[in-house]
């Protein structure tokens, strides 16, 4: 049984209450940091649970703050857990140095190289300490269990539920870096965490895991046609074709207009929101 993490602050928010959280985490090696919105229906009864993965730069704080999500979260009796995006303050040389990388850039990958994995273990934190820190401590149904992101969050989704399909019963996300193998974001922090040997980057890469997973259920993903990381960064026309080839069934709606911004999660978070609930309140 793990330890109950420090209550940083709590915010009543639609009938329900928003805690921001701090641990000491055995797999990152460190103090950790988290959110949670629990709905109202938690004060009776366990409550399905949906992990929200942020993207560059964010922390905890952001798609609390941002996304709206708590009043859809409260009206389809859902509980959001929204981690940090990387370990931070942990004394690694370089770990500030840049926006893209290291210190709010985690990943959402187990690092391998010497400098960072004995903190940087994204991944394994995110699948494992952190639901079972959550089904210990707060009333959730533990095998209802649901993952959404933004961006690098949008990818560390669909990765956490293409290599689990046991655990996640259902996945979306708003303009994921959807192939990191074949984008500069990617390459970067695949280089970095995992080394040269570009074997091991397809364990993080959805455009390469949907070809042999089983998930199956089916992904919804929106894309704004203004982001200004689109044909860089983005490439979910990748994602579409492999997602075609292996049978996966994909939503993915182009929404015209709309950048890379909060205020275009918050334009489609109940949709995301409904597609977890189809998925988890049944
Ligand atoms: N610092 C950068 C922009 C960083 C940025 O846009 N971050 C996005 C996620 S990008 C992919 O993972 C984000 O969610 N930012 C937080 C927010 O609250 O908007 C720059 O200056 O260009």
């Amino acid at each position: 049984m793990s330890a109950f993490p420090k209550l940083v602050s709590e915010h009543l928010c639609f009938g329900g209450k928003i805690g921001f959280y701090r641990h000491v985490s055995d797999t990152c090696n460190g103090e950790m940091r988290f959110s949670v919105y629990q709905p109202p229906q938690a004060k009776s009864a366990p409550v399905p649970v949906l992990y929200f993965l942020s993207g560059l730069t964010c922390t905890e704080e952001n798609f609390m703050g941002k996304s709206g999500a708590q009043q859809f979260a409260a009206k389809y009796g859902i509980m959001l857990v929204v981690p940090d995006t990387s370990p931070r303050n942990r004394g690694i040389e370089g770990e500030d140095k840049d926006w893209d990388f290291g210190t709010g850039a985690g990943f959402y990958v187990d690092a391998t190289q010497e400098k960072w994995r004995s903190h940087y273990q994204m991944y394994s934190y995110v699948v494992r300490e952190l639901p079972a820190l959550i089904a210990d401590n707060f009333p959730v149904q533990p095998e209802k269990m649901g993952i959404f992101g933004h961006s690098m969050g949008g990818h560390g989704a669909l990765v956490c539920a293409l290599r689990n399909p046991e655990l996640y019963k259902s996945v979306s996300a708003f303009a994921p870096i959807a192939a990191p193998m074949r984008c500069p974001w990617g390459q970067k922090a695949f280089s970095n965490y995992l080394g040269a040997d570009k074997e091991s980057w397809r364990d993080y890469d959805a455009s390469e895991l949907v070809l042999s997973a089983k998930f199956k259920r089916p992904i919804l993903i929106d894309q704004g046609t203004a982001d200004q990381f689109l044909a860089e960064q983005l490439l979910p026309e990748a994602f579409e074709k492999a997602c075609a080839e292996a049978g996966q069934p994909l939503t993915l709606r182009y929404q015209e207009g709309y950048n890379h911004s909060y205020y275009f999660i918050a334009t489609f978070i109940e949709d995301h929101i409904r597609h977890h609930a189809i998925a988890l309140c049944s």
